[in-house]
């Protein structure tokens, strides 16, 4: 390459985006220093809004389209990139982002809510591209490979964070549907030749509804199609909100209403009529005219109440508070606040929010502050049964000992939008009663189902490229890291059933002596690793798209506390890196909490062990010395922070985010100044080395100074770049440091 040798680090939202204001600086100096770019680019909600509306900004205010390059750079070898979390915007979420651009001077469209010309659905089309989990599929060109690096590991059995004990009597349960789900429909066929399917809806009337058409496929890749009853789903949500108020349990609902964006709003939507059936009957017309959905949740409706007279809105308010003697509690997200499981879609999120009640006892929030055995509603069966495996074996042994149990790397198949989560540009709430089919080139009827009007029909994709990669990923990590791998993949679902097919043929392209690789269904997969856990033993799950997700915040919080210090790479296909930080979300709570106390919480360390892999990865690939000399020393920095620990101390007074950044620093500036493989780095960072130690203290202390004092940054969702670097860089003993190098 001719280029200088560059890493893409990504500015994104919330907590990750504050924590880059500090650290990323940090990052350029120490990079640069080799001769290395680390250039940001802009993938926040703002940006993504920005960058679909030039037309309607003046050259000014105009933004580069930061995702779309980065998509392409990820399917070349010389892709490099650092992604943080970010914001998958529900609707509520966009809409507050929309409102604040515009507040902020950008004269951005409304959005259209209910589009009623062609140029709203324009609009809204431009919108719908932002909307929830936009940007990991867009980037995600390669499988997943997350797992805790030993060091960290060790750190959390020397150091185990707390774990609700469990009793053996607990009420907490999961609760799903047992027909009428997509996992009961599914249905899956090996496309034998490239070229594209159709998706049409046969109406009872024999009309024939298009609603998908020329949709390319290729040779060797799965096709699965499944559909959810909304009448079967209804009549479940009914039964589990009686079953609860009888075994005066919460009720929860866990879905994953950011990526799968389109099927689950619908669900998240039918539980709220569920819940608040009688409220929503009896003053049906004034939440219409106000424009209600319940799909975005009951926050929608308080919303929405300001704009209905006084006394309608006084009577649902009350109405509501008269329902909620008549259900069983509601989990809370925000009992302070009275913000309920229902509230946002995008507030309970299953992969975070399961692992979180069962490290709290298996216990949510009640209304009155306090916790409460639960009813996790997880209405699909396909994945809901793991949960109730990890709840069981709680039970019955208690809570896991993180000082002891053993560890559950995964590796996922992902790459190219694989199964559910590519699913949402062929999913469609279905408009009338009929049958839905996927049609060949040739008009053939490749998979069908029955299906009535309000039911929830998806597809998804599964090329064979990935599942291969994913086979031997998985081989390459059995065999690196000398355990057994488990493939969790379940014979009686059709999809599962295929690539159970492919495994065994990809399985046989390599040298497999001496591991120990097996396939079994989700919940006996889960038995027996939750039994080696137990045990101390690892275990490498292997798993598709969804389950990757889940295990990868459930293991991580159970091992390490959270899913932040996760190690989560990304092997491009076409050769390049992607870097992702940590396994879990922007933890909004944690911007809360910055603003209200210029105390932030957020731990880095995901950011630096992917940054370490970055640097590794250039090293490897283009054989730049000097990245090498910068990974080995970071790899020396992060092993003393751990060993130091250095994280935020999570309390008002010691050091928070920006002192582990100052921390970090310290220890890869003293390890390169110790290194000898590069004399002239030795030499330039030996008095920084210096004088970062010799300041330690005043550095600290200034950094520990401004806590306790609220902070405005100008904005939530497009933050005000300088007002938001001042106070993520306070320490201006540590700022000269930097400079100086
Ligand atoms: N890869 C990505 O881009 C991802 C994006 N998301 C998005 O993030 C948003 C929030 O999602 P949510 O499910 O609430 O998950 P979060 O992970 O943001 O929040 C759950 C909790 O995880 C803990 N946590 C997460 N990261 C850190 C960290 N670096 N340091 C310390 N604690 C951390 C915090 O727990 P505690 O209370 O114990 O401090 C936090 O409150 C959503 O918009 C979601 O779509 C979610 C997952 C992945
Ligand atoms: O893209 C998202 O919305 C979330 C991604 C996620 O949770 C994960 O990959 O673990
Ligand atoms: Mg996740």
């Amino acid at each position: 390459m001719s280029d200088a040798p560059k890493i893409l680090y990504t500015l994104t939202d919330e907590a990750p985006l504050l924590a880059t204001q500090s650290l990323l600086p940090i990052v350029q100096a120490f990079a640069g220093a080799a001769g290395i770019a680390v250039e940001p680019r802009d993938i926040s909600l703002a940006a993504r809004i920005l960058a679909q509306f030039p037309d309607a900004l003046s050259d000014a205010q105009r933004v580069g389209d930061d995702l779309a390059e980065l998509g392409r750079l990820a399917t070349t070898p010389a892709a490099n990139i650092i992604k943080l979390p970010n914001i998958s915007a529900s609707l509520p979420q966009l809409k507050a982002a929309i409102a604040e651009l515009q507040r902020q001077g950008y004269p951005l469209p409304d959005y259209p809510e209910e589009p009623r010309s062609e140029q709203d659905s324009a609009v809204k089309a431009r919108y719908d591209k932002v909307k929830g989990s936009a940007v990991n599929p867009v980037l995600r060109e390669g499988n997943s490979d997350r797992r805790a690096p030993l060091s960290v590991k060790n750190y959390a059995r020397k150091h185990p964070h707390r774990m609700g004990a469990w009793r053996a009597d607990s009420r907490t349960h999961v609760a799903h549907m047992d027909a009428g789900d997509f996992y009961g429909s599914e249905q899956s066929v090996l496309v034998a030749q490239a070229g594209s399917v159709a998706i049409e809806l046969l109406g009872q009337d024999g009309r024939r509804h298009m609603l998908r058409t020329g949709l390319a496929v290729q040779a060797g890749e799965l096709l699965d199609a499944s559909v959810m009853s909304v009448r079967a789903l209804a009549a479940f949500l009914d039964a589990q909100i009686a079953d609860a108020r009888r075994q005066e349990v919460l009720f929860s609902l866990h879905l994953k209403a950011t990526m799968m964006k389109v099927s689950d709003p619908i669900i998240f939507g039918t539980a709220v009529r569920a819940f608040y059936a009688p409220v929503l009957d009896k003053h049906a017309a004034a939440l219409e005219a106000a424009g209600f959905d319940p799909d975005n949740g009951i926050g929608d409706l308080y919303a929405r109440l300001p704009a209905l007279p006084a006394d309608t809105a006084a009577q649902i308010r009350a109405d509501i508070a008269a329902l909620y003697a008549q259900r069983p509690a509601l989990a809370m997200v925000d009992s302070d606040k009275g913000i309920t499981n229902l509230h946002v879609p995008s507030d309970v999120i299953v992969d975070a929010s399961m692992p979180a009640m069962i490290r709290d006892s298996g216990r949510m929030w009640n209304a009155a502050g306090q916790q409460q055995d639960t009813k996790a509603v997880i209405p699909d069966r396909c994945y809901a049964g793991i949960y109730q495996v990890v709840i069981e074996d709680c039970k019955a042994h208690g809570a896991f000992d993180p000082a002891i149990m053993g560890s559950v790397p995964n590796v996922g198949l992902m790459a190219q939008q694989a199964e559910e989560y590519g699913s949402h540009d062929k999913t469609f709430r279905i408009p009338a009663a009929g049958r839905v089919r996927v049609l060949d080139q040739a008009g053939n009827a490749l998979m069908e189902h029955a299906v009535e009007a309000g039911d929830i029909w998806r597809m998804c994709q599964t090329k064979d490229a990935p599942i291969r990669d994913w086979v031997k990923l998985a081989v390459t990590r059995a065999r690196l890291s000398r355990t057994p791998a488990v493939f969790w993949l379940d014979p009686a679902r059709a999809h599962d059933a295929q690539v159970i097919a492919k495994v065994e043929r990809y399985l046989g392209e390599h040298d497999t002596k001496g591991l120990d690789i097996r396939i079994l269904p989700p919940q006996e997969a889960m038995r027996m690793t939750l039994a080696r856990a137990r045990r101390a033993l690892d275990t490498i799950s292997v798993t598709g798209n969804v389950l990757r997700d889940y295990l990868t915040d459930l293991f991580p919080i159970m091992e390490l506390g959270t899913s932040a210090k996760m190690l989560s790479i990304v092997p491009l296909m076409a050769g390049g890196g992607l870097f992702e930080t940590g396994a879990g979300g922007s933890a909004p709570k944690h911007v809360q909490q910055f603003l209200a106390e210029n105390y932030l919480r957020w731990d880095s360390l995901g950011e630096f062990l992917a940054l370490a892999a970055s640097l590794e990865h250039l090293a490897d690939s283009t054989g730049h010395a000097r990245a090498k000399v910068l990974a080995d020393t970071l790899d020396a920095a992060n092993a003393k922070f751990l060993d130091t620990d250095k994280s935020p101390s999570r309390k008002l007074g010691g050091i928070d985010n920006r002192g582990s950044h100052f921390y970090l620093a310290l220890y890869w500036a003293q390890a390169l100044a110790a290194q000898t493989a590069d004399a002239a780095l030795q030499a330039r960072f030996a008095p920084l080395a210096q004088a970062l130690a010799d300041n330690e203290q005043a550095i600290v202390g200034e950094l520990i100074a401004v806590q306790g004092q609220a902070v405005d940054i100008g904005g939530y969702y497009r933050p005000d770049r300088e007002r938001m670097a001042a106070a993520m860089r306070p320490s201006a003993t540590f700022n000269a440091a930097l400079g100086a190098l």
